[in-house]
């Protein structure tokens, strides 16, 4: 089994602990990209494979091109060739059909310093900003109701009164809150730009635990310049 591999690049692919069976793999094969307008590839091969429920790392200097990669991930750009695509599996193992694209609206993303975006005065404003609207009040507010419970518990902020001020909770709480906003959809594809970036060690120590408990239910990738 691939387990990673960085090709023509200085950006490092890695992932932690496999799944014994796998179902799903989010995959990136040889994707390059050059920015439009400029003669150099920022990108050169990149490729990695990243198994469902599982967390990988990619790290590299400042510069390598960690946030180009994370936002042809997130579909906000598109490679120069190459693709990225998810691959269902079979119980045996095997490919049990054609690769698929990996729908930019399946996955979310966390960005460095995500606190600094919050717009909204309270917790459940901030979480549901956004949202798609879907047909019928009702149903928006069943969808809301079960998928907002259901994300807040995840990271573990179901203590935290959602009549709060984002801006007033601590740092650990904050990224907790950026993180349930992502969740709420359930993203088939996870992606944290520098979680730990500003946090003292108390906060570090917490959302690392909080993400060992969510790589059980979900695929993240970390995008990070060191692996302190
Ligand atoms: N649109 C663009 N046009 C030209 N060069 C670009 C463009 N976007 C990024 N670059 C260059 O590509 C390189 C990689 O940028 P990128 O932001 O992806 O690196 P990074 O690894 O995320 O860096 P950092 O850790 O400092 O955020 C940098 O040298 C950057 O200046």
């Amino acid at each position: 089994m691939a387990s990673y591999v960085a090709l023509s690049s200085p950006i490092h692919c890695k992932q932690f602990e496999f799944p014994s069976l796998i179902s799903r793999k989010s995959r990136s094969r040889d994707v390059c990209y050059r920015p439009p307008g400029t003669q150099l590839n920022i990108l050169n091969g990149v490729s990695f494979s990243l198994p469902e429920k599982s967390l990988g790392l990619i790290f590299g200097q400042s510069g390598s091109g960690k946030t180009t990669l994370l936002q042809l991930l997130a579909g906000l750009s598109k490679p120069t060739s190459g693709s990225i695509y998810v691959q269902k599996y079979g119980n045996d193992g095997k490919p049990n059909m054609s690769p698929e694209p990996l729908p930019p609206e399946r996955v979310g993303i966390v960005f460095q310093f995500p606190e600094r975006y919050f717009v909204a005065d309270n917790v459940l404003d901030e979480v549901i900003f956004g949202w798609p609207r879907q047909s019928g009040e009702l149903q928006l507010k069943e969808y809301l109701a079960l998928n907002l419970q259901r994300a807040v518990n995840w990271v573990g902020l179901s203590g935290i009164s959602l009549d709060k001020d984002p801006h007033s909770l601590s740092g650990g709480y904050k990224r907790r809150l950026a993180l349930a906003i992502q969740l709420v959809q359930i993203p088939d594809l996870l992606i944290l730009d520098e979680p730990l970036a500003g946090l003292d060690w108390k906060a570090r120590a917490d959302v690392v635990k909080l993400l060992k408990h969510l790589k059980k239910e979900l695929t993240i990738l970390v995008v990070s310049h060191d692996l302190k």
